[in-house]
């Protein structure tokens, strides 16, 4: 049972009763397919028979905040000892990298090579002097070669096939990269597939996990699906929501995904009732639905959340005085209720940076999602590698890369994975600063480090992330910072199926919130070169002012907060 006072539903308890291991769960926003996931989870490792076969339960994920948020879940029901001696959590390339380390010998990828958390070609394409145009067909090109071939052979002949100059920047990074002997975030997937296309591998593994299940499957490319069904073929529980569906930028293809996993599932089962969010972030999520396709959302409690939520709109000369505002709503929300969590949530992160000064400048405390937050042990190696670096000095990226790498070899820590990939986060600070190495002081205050048993998914206090971050997590309270046409729909989305995909991580963000919502745009900019811009307001606004019971500016909104039942509200 879900250790919260309400119990489980009757479809949350079909889902963990269900015998078979292949099953598709369908929901919105918050109606707990997440929930639902780790239940099951429960259910299955209840019901099989380990008999010292040493099988164990695959839980896919995309990212460490989503590994982190199953995780918690998952101690909840099952507890600690039998997800460590049962189950493995883990995201997808982290999986591939272990299949590739293991396994490469086979396809001539010994431990001379490189296996980066990095991605080598977006680095390549950005410091090769090509032109925007020309940079990015050939991203494209590679990104399609990586997504479809298995074989290296088999990538070059695809490249071969492309012509102009972005076919020529294609095939020059692709046969750097063989030279350098690298294997980068991009090729991860693919290699970890063409080892498995040797059965004695797949077999390995077959016989390893007895079943998976597999969060957000609306993201998955193509190749991921591919990856886990060679894994554990038809054994595998899916959820997701197709009107979430925000990667198509990274291959994903929710159509085809959606197509074949039906086809091979015994059961499907949809949720409908949102236990997230108050009723009134409901109707500001189904006034998107024209846009997102989602279907209508209602709260499973309605009568919980005193006066129904809120939700409000405010304008701002700059960014300047949004920021101030955004920082004194956020300080004030925390003084009522110390142990609540606040996102601040953008399209893009430097959106967000007038606001991170502000709340420095202030002495607010936040979580930036996009510094590095690790456990203590692998915040205190990578501590290690920066004040090291300090007195180096790099010929090239792979240098770095390398003797970033090495470095951490030598430390012994529990959580290889989140190490490696902290290594990749550390070389790409570097790479942002032109791998100049007296910056290293700068990254090492970058390095978060988590209290106690806090993961991002329990942290309290004030979180700034993108949308695309904020997958899967949950808020009390969300401000939508930057409600600009431009920002959001970002201005590269043109076509209407384009300008679909961003009313949907406008969606996804909204549908962070359990009690509260404010969205707020600026009405003018100063650009890097002192010029003054206009704004208008994101066209998304027309759908959402006709969210029953909207407060539109900021007098209203602090209006609404002086009233507030601040004492019920802290115990929602
Ligand atoms: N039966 C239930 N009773 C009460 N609360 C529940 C129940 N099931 C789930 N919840 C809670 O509802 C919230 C949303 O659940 P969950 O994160 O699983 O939804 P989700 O469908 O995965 O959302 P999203 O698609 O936005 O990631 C969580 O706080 C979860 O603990």
């Amino acid at each position: 049972m879900p250790s919260n006072s309400y119990g489980v539903t009757d479809e949350q308890q079909e889902i963990f009763d269900y015998e078979p291991f292949g099953m598709v769960i369908t929901a919105p926003a918050g109606c707990g397919k997440t929930e639902a996931l780790a239940y099951r989870a429960k259910g299955l490792l209840e019901r099989y028979d380990f008999s010292g076969n040493g099988r164990r339960l695959l839980i896919t994920s995309f990212t460490n905040q989503a590994k982190d948020n199953i995780n918690e879940r998952l101690k909840k029901y099952i507890g600690v000892q039998t997800l460590r001696d049962h189950v493995t959590v883990c995201n997808f390339h982290g999986l591939a990298s272990r299949i590739i380390k293991a396994h490469g010998q086979l396809i001539g990828i010994g431990g001379d090579w490189t296996l980066a958390n990095v991605d080598w070609v977006g680095r390549e394409l950005r410091t090769g002097g090509y032109t925007r145009d020309d940079s990015k067909q050939a991203g494209q090109a590679l990104r399609d070669a990586k997504l479809t071939c298995l074989t290296d052979d088999d990538v070059m002949k695809q490249l071969e096939s492309i012509g102009g100059q972005a076919g020529e920047i294609a095939r020059t990074i692709e046969k750097k990269r063989i030279n350098e002997k690298m294997i980068s975030y991009d090729d991860q997937i693919r290699v970890a597939l063409w080892l498995l296309s040797d059965h004695r591998v797949a077999g390995l593994y077959r016989n390893h996990f007895f079943a998976a299940l597999v969060d957000e499957f609306q993201d998955l490319t193509p190749q991921q699906l591919k990856f886990v069904q060679t894994l554990c073929g038809k054994n595998i529980t899916f959820a997701g929501d197709t009107a979430q569906s925000i990667y198509s930028f990274a291959g994903a293809d929710v159509a085809y995904v959606q197509q074949e996993i039906t086809k091979d599932s015994g059961r499907q089962i949809k949720l409908l009732r949102s236990f997230r969010s108050a009723p009134r972030i409901l109707n500001a999520v189904n006034s998107l639905s024209p846009l997102t396709g989602s279907e209508h959302l209602s709260a499973a409690f309605p009568n919980r959340w005193g006066s129904g939520g809120v939700v409000g709109l405010s304008s701002f000369d700059d960014e300047g005085s949004e920021a101030a505002w955004v920082a004194g709503m956020s300080k004030s929300i925390l003084r009522h209720c110390p142990h609540q969590r606040i996102g601040i949530i953008t399209r893009l992160d430097n959106r967000a940076i007038t606001l991170k000064r502000t709340l420095t400048q202030n002495n607010i405390e936040y979580t930036d999602w996009k510094s590095g937050i690790f456990r203590p042990e692998v915040a205190g190696v990578l501590s290690d590698i920066c004040s090291d670096i300090q007195a180096r000095t790099f010929e090239n990226n792979l240098e770095a890369l390398q003797y970033i790498q090495q470095k951490a070899a030598t430390y012994h820590v529990g959580q290889i994975e989140e190490l490696e990939e902290g290594c990749g986060w550390l070389f790409d600070q570097l790479f942002q600063r032109g791998f100049d190495s007296s910056k290293a002081c700068e990254i090492k205050e970058k390095i978060t480090v988590r209290r106690g048993n806090e993961t991002i998914a329990t942290r309290d206090g004030i979180h700034c992330l993108t949308g695309h971050a904020g997958k899967g997590q949950q808020f009390d309270w969300v401000f939508v910072l930057g409600m600009e046409d431009g920002t959001i729909p970002d201005f590269r989305a043109k076509s209407f199926e384009e300008k679909c995909e961003e009313a949907r991580v406008l969606s996804v963000m909204i549908s962070r919130a359990r009690i509260g919502v404010f969205g707020t745009y600026t009405k003018g900019k100063v650009d890097r070169w002192g010029n003054h811009h206009v704004n208008t307001p994101s066209e998304f606004f027309e759908y959402l002012k006709k969210v029953p019971g909207l407060l539109c500016g900021k007098d209203d909104i602090v209006t609404w907060c002086r009233k507030a039942d601040w004492p019920a509200i802290a115990l929602m």
